[in-house]
């Protein structure tokens, strides 16, 4: 089959279904499975697709016409430069969170500076985008991440191997802080902080294909943060810091909790559609 013809079939199988991003979906998926680029597609149309390519890119393509999203579909997702595998029970990384990357960074960079090392832990880690991103930027860095999830532990260390960053990154299964041990210069986490009750109500691609673990934060969506705010200080070294993402009304009840335990808001950045994410804190 011609790749003109392949791409063509593609995009009218995603408009049929009624996907939004029909055309652009269609590009990345096929040029995935055939193995081609957009060059390809403007300069070489006439191309022939090998038939076991064809049949692997319109199974894909039924797979994202039923809802799945593409880079579930595709296996991996691009996070601040890295290449990211995902697995069943990983959250697809996503670009609000490199906010939260953003905005540890360039503490990170002083402390390494200033002392030559720098211990991070990320609290859900899944995988492992928020540690290995900083871990790929601050060579000088080390990071523990920590999930209750084996399976999300797993593809974290996967991900650690593939970028080149697995001796620096150690993954530890624990609920929160239970079977952590040490300090540590950062604490990070983009935590589960959607209400339960709304989970039924978000998008078919979130709902039915991120692990309810990664997404649920409880009642009013603030569980984790009671763990975090109440158990970092024993975690954390003097001066260090925790940087959290966040649910965008969040702020003030997340802030609250912190400075309850002992802490106070140093930083606020909103996320590339201007809503509160990321907050940063530092100790009393
Ligand atoms: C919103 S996801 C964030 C994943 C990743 N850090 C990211 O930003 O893409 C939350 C993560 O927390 C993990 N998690 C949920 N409950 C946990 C708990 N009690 N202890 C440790 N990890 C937990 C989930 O398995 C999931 O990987």
């Amino acid at each position: 089959m011609k790749l003109s013809v392949l791409l063509g079939e593609s995009r009218a199988s995603l408009a049929e279904a009624g996907i939004d991003d029909a055309a652009l979906d269609a590009r990345v998926i096929v040029e995935h499975f055939s193995g081609t680029s957009r060059t390809d597609a403007i300069g070489r149309p006439d191309m022939a697709i090998d038939p076991r390519a064809v049949a692997a890119t319109r199974d894909a393509i039924a797979r994202r016409a039923a809802g799945e999203p593409v880079h579930r579909i595709l296996g991996f997702r691009e996070f601040y430069g890295l290449k990211l595998f995902l697995s069943a029970e990983t959250l697809e990384p996503r670009p609000d969170t490199e906010t939260l990357v953003d905005a540890v960074l360039p503490w990170l960079r002083r402390r390494v500076a200033a002392g030559g090392a720098c211990r991070l832990l990320d609290l859900g880690t899944g995988t492992g985008a928020i540690a290995l991103a900083l871990l790929a930027e601050v060579p000088q860095a080390t990071a523990v991440g920590v999930d209750l999830s084996a399976d999300a532990l797993a593809t974290a260390g996967r991900n650690a191997l593939e970028n080149g960053l697995s001796e620096r990154f150690s993954a530890i299964r624990s609920n929160w802080f239970e079977a952590v041990s040490g300090r540590f210069d950062a604490i990070v986490s983009n935590p589960p902080y959607i209400e339960s009750r709304e989970i039924a109500t978000l998008q078919r691609e979130v709902r039915e294909f991120d692990p309810a673990r990664a997404l649920d934060g409880g009642p009013d969506g603030l569980d984790a943060y009671r763990t975090i705010a109440a158990q970092a200080a024993a975690h954390l070294e003097p001066d260090g810091l925790v940087a959290v993402e966040i649910g965008h009304a969040q702020k003030r009840d997340v802030t609250h909790l912190f400075e309850r335990s002992g802490f106070r808001l140093v930083e606020a950045r909103s996320d590339l559609a201007g809503r509160d994410r990321v907050l940063v804190f530092g100790r009393n």
